[in-house]
């Protein structure tokens, strides 16, 4: 689904979903506002089961805002906000929580630095930060190891989470997201802080799950063209809590769509499956 943007059609295109039971996330006309200001405007989006999405936009631009009403951390001030077949304000979001996989700075935040690794991992599954709480099944054990291998971090399993570098950290807490075996996965900023090596590293291992055809449906946050792992599918570009356009990425990623969102002439350059953007110099 998704619509996609033409050249002359590229303000605020609306999605139109045809079949609404496929919808992992389905927002009609959502707004938020908080001390006076409107965070999102007019936010119409769909997510079906097997898209992978990127929301790019410039600094304040909403994106955080939106990934978090999609893991029902926040309620919209106006419109509605279906997630997995739910409606937000008419559900316990206690329930619908753990059926999403959410990895954000906060979440990071949240990790006691002296948690070993593998519990990080496995204790998603419990809902709780910190191993002292519970006992885990061998099988839960088994899962951890198994994402912690995925994700190119499985040598790490004993170690203290404190004790990893920026861009472990991010693949620790990926594998943590998908302990629950979520419907919806959503990814605020993985790489940020990252260095090339590490972003390079990442975009590969979002790569591979992009193309994973029983991973869930998944949203990632960014700023940069450049972090956009190949295979993911669709794209939303956002700017002042508006979306500037949305669809199918190989048809709303243009330089024109870019300019828009980001409010200066860029160039939007393809090598093979990745995208540079810079700055028109005038030629
Ligand atoms: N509680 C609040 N009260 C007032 N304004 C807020 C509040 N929370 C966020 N904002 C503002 O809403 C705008 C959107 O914030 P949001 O964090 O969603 O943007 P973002 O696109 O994720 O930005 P960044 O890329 O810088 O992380 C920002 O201008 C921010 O200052």
């Amino acid at each position: 689904m998704g619509v996609a943007a033409g050249a002359d059609d590229r303000m605020r295109h609306v999605a139109e979903p045809t079949d609404f039971d496929d919808l992992v996330v389905h927002m009609t006309d959502v707004g938020v506002r908080r001390g006076g200001n409107k965070l999102l405007t007019g936010v119409n989006w769909g997510v079906e089961l097997d898209e992978r999405w990127v929301i790019l936009g410039g600094n304040g631009a909403g994106k955080t805002t939106l990934l978090r009403m999609a893991a029902a951390e926040l309620h919209p001030s106006n419109g509605t906000v279906q997630l997995l077949g739910e409606t937000l304000g008419r559900v316990d979001v206690f329930e619908l929580r753990p059926r999403i996989g959410f990895c954000s700075a906060a979440t990071a935040a949240r990790v006691p630095p002296d948690e070993k690794v593998l519990d990080v991992v496995v204790s998603a599954g419990y809902a709780v930060m910190g191993r002292w709480r519970e006992e885990y099944e061998s099988l839960d054990t088994g899962r951890g190891h198994e994402l912690l291998a995925a994700l190119g971090v499985g040598q790490f399993a004993d170690r203290l989470f404190g004790t990893l570098s920026e861009g472990e950290r991010k693949r620790v807490l990926i594998a943590r997201a998908l302990m629950t075996d979520p419907e919806l996965l959503l990814l605020d900023e993985p790489a940020a802080g990252l260095d090339l090596g590490g972003r390079e590293d990442l975009v590969a291992r979002l790569t591979e799950l992009a193309m994973d055809p029983d991973a869930p449906a998944t949203v990632l946050v960014t700023h940069h063209v450049e972090e956009i792992p190949p295979g993911f599918t669709h794209l939303m570009l956002l700017k002042g809590g508006e979306v500037v356009a949305q669809g199918l990425l190989e048809d709303v990623l243009t330089s024109e769509n870019l300019s828009a969102t980001f409010g200066q002439q860029l160039v939007l350059e393809r090598s093979g499956d990745r995208y540079f953007a810079r700055r028109a110099t005038g030629e």
